[in-house]
């Protein structure tokens, strides 16, 4: 079972989005642990505070979906704070979820951090710094029924100067929120919010629509302890604060947010009866929240997008890495569109990669053919990757005939008679695809079938359903640019300028 499918499961069983930190913090130790040990001086703390964390994870288990044992509380505590790891870890049961809190931002020994915490420790998910790339994530990916929370941003005020750096308009924080969305799918990677006010948690859930945010430190402004003095007015602030937080970090869907328990509760006498506390007032301001929400986000003439579009996540991500750009831009036929597709770029970010290979090959495995062909050079890429994942032999038909060496027409082996399907990046007007299918056409091979990633509409299968193929598209320009607008990526105006260019 993978980490999303184990979370979801955990959230509906305790009907709970609580995560709940497991620090075994001396300092704060309750007063009854702490008398244990210091009525005798042999005794180590580490016994009291396996006593504590036994404690609060046998009070709490069925009122949280997530643990987060925070790994720096342990490794203070020398050799014996790993062995209280390991037995912490242990006392957690199977079912419910654990987050390793390491912050790990080491790439060097990433590659064994990994191991040890997902294959030693079996931890189903772990916090890493963003700040060495791409490269300290795919570490952790690897393990693909993991996850990772990516750090980016922190609730503590001198953190400011740096996350916010150069300005409020366009902070450090969400530049790390956009880039490392493309290291890895929403499934396997979240991100780590800290934030003290909602605002920050506001423009990174605007940012990241999809994603999983492990909220921290969200209690600065609330009153999460319920206390016998509270006034009514007291109470009534403290939801209001708690549905604010809940309306800045829930997805489109309501989800997406794991709330943290404030630590201050772990440290009473009866962590369950202020847990449960909590949990009941979380999810009656989320049931507030989700209920004042539309159904749909954005309104669309009679259909929300961006629930029900498969891609979603690929387009954004697509997006993200500046696959797609919207301006002027001029095409080979002279006409100028309000956006340009650049799929070549694909191949610099393997997540994505990965993921348009894997929306070509399902339109591919309901095909038939012999061999598969890459329209050169933007598509050989994605025919190459589609003939390792399918086990298809390749074959291209050369842009130029050299007028030397072998003078081929068609790269690569086959044999005349044997059906072709064509794989190709965009299609515009179909004169690039048809150009090459023709190639192989008069070297004696059969071409019906055309896939491409994105079709311009305007009638271009048409075009190419009159010369004798069958096109396949994974997505319509126009459900990109809907879904994009939906996501907050693309503004009213460049909506409705490409919307016109559509029309037109
Ligand atoms: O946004 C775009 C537009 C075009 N291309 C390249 O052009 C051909 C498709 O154009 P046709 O008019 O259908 O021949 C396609 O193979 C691309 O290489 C593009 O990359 N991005």
């Amino acid at each position: 079972m993978n980490f999303a499918t184990k979370l979801n499961a955990a959230i509906a069983s305790n009907q709970s989005i609580l995560c709940l930190g497991l620090e075994p913090n001396p300092e704060v130790m309750p007063a009854n642990y702490l008398a244990k040990y210091v009525s005798d001086e042999s005794a180590s703390p580490i016994d009291s505070l396996w006593e504590w964390m036994q404690f609060i994870i046998h009070s709490t288990s069925d009122l949280v979906c997530a643990y987060k044992p925070t790994l720096g509380f342990y490794t203070a505590l020398g050799a014996p704070g790993l062995e209280l790891l390991s037995k912490t870890l242990a006392a957690i049961p199977s079912h419910i979820p654990i987050i390793l809190d390491a912050k790990h931002a080491d790439l060097n020994s990433s590659t064994v951090m990994a191991r040890t915490a997902f294959e030693q420790w079996q931890v189903d998910a772990i916090t890493i710094s963003p700040y060495m790339g791409q490269d300290i994530a795919a570490r952790f990916l690897m393990y693909t029924d993991k996850a990772i929370f990516i750090q980016c941003h922190s609730s503590n005020t001198t953190a400011k100067a740096i996350q916010e750096y150069p300005d409020r308009t366009a902070p450090l924080y969400l530049e790390v929120v956009k880039t490392c969305q493309a290291w890895g799918s929403s499934e396997q990677l979240g991100l780590e919010v800290g934030a003290a006010t909602p605002e920050a948690l506001a423009r990174i859930r605007a940012a990241a629509p999809e994603r999983l945010i492990l909220g921290r430190s969200l209690w600065a402004n609330v009153d999460d302890l319920p206390k016998d003095t509270d006034t009514d007015n007291s109470e009534a602030q403290s939801l209001e604060t708690l549905q604010q937080i809940l309306d800045a970090g829930l997805d489109a869907n309501g989800e997406g947010l794991l709330i943290p328990v404030n630590q201050d509760v772990l440290t009473t006498v009866e962590p369950a009866n202020l847990v449960r506390s909590l949990r009941d007032r979380v999810n009656q301001a989320r049931l507030h929240v989700t209920s004042q929400r539309p159904a749909c986000p954005v309104w669309l003439p009679d259909v929300c997008l961006l629930s029900q579009q498969p891609h979603l996540d690929l387009i954004l991500q697509f997006y993200d890495i500046g696959c797609i750009m919207f301006g002027e831009y001029v095409q080979a036929s002279g006409a100028v569109f309000p956006y340009y597709i650049d799929l070549r770029k694909i191949i610099s970010n393997p997540q994505v990669f990965e993921k348009v290979i894997h929306a070509y090959a399902e339109i591919l495995e309901n095909l038939h053919f012999d061999r598969i062909a890459g329209i050169p050079y933007g598509s050989l890429p994605t025919a190459t990757g589609l003939a390792l994942r399918l086990n298809y032999p390749m074959i291209f038909p050369r842009k130029e005939v050299k007028a030397h060496g072998a003078r081929r027409l068609i790269e690569g082996n086959f044999h005349a008679g044997e059906t072709i399907v064509v794989v190709d990046d965009i299609l515009i007007s179909g004169k690039s695809v048809m150009e090459g299918a023709e190639k192989l056409k008069v070297s004696g091979l059969r071409v019906e079938d055309i896939v491409v990633f994105i079709d311009h509409e305007h009638g271009v299968q048409q075009r190419l359903s009159d010369n004798g193929y069958r096109s396949h598209a994974v997505l319509k320009i126009s459900e990109i640019t809907e879904t994009l607008y939906q996501a907050g990526r693309l503004n009213e105006v460049q909506f409705q300028t490409i919307a016109k260019s559509e029309t037109g």
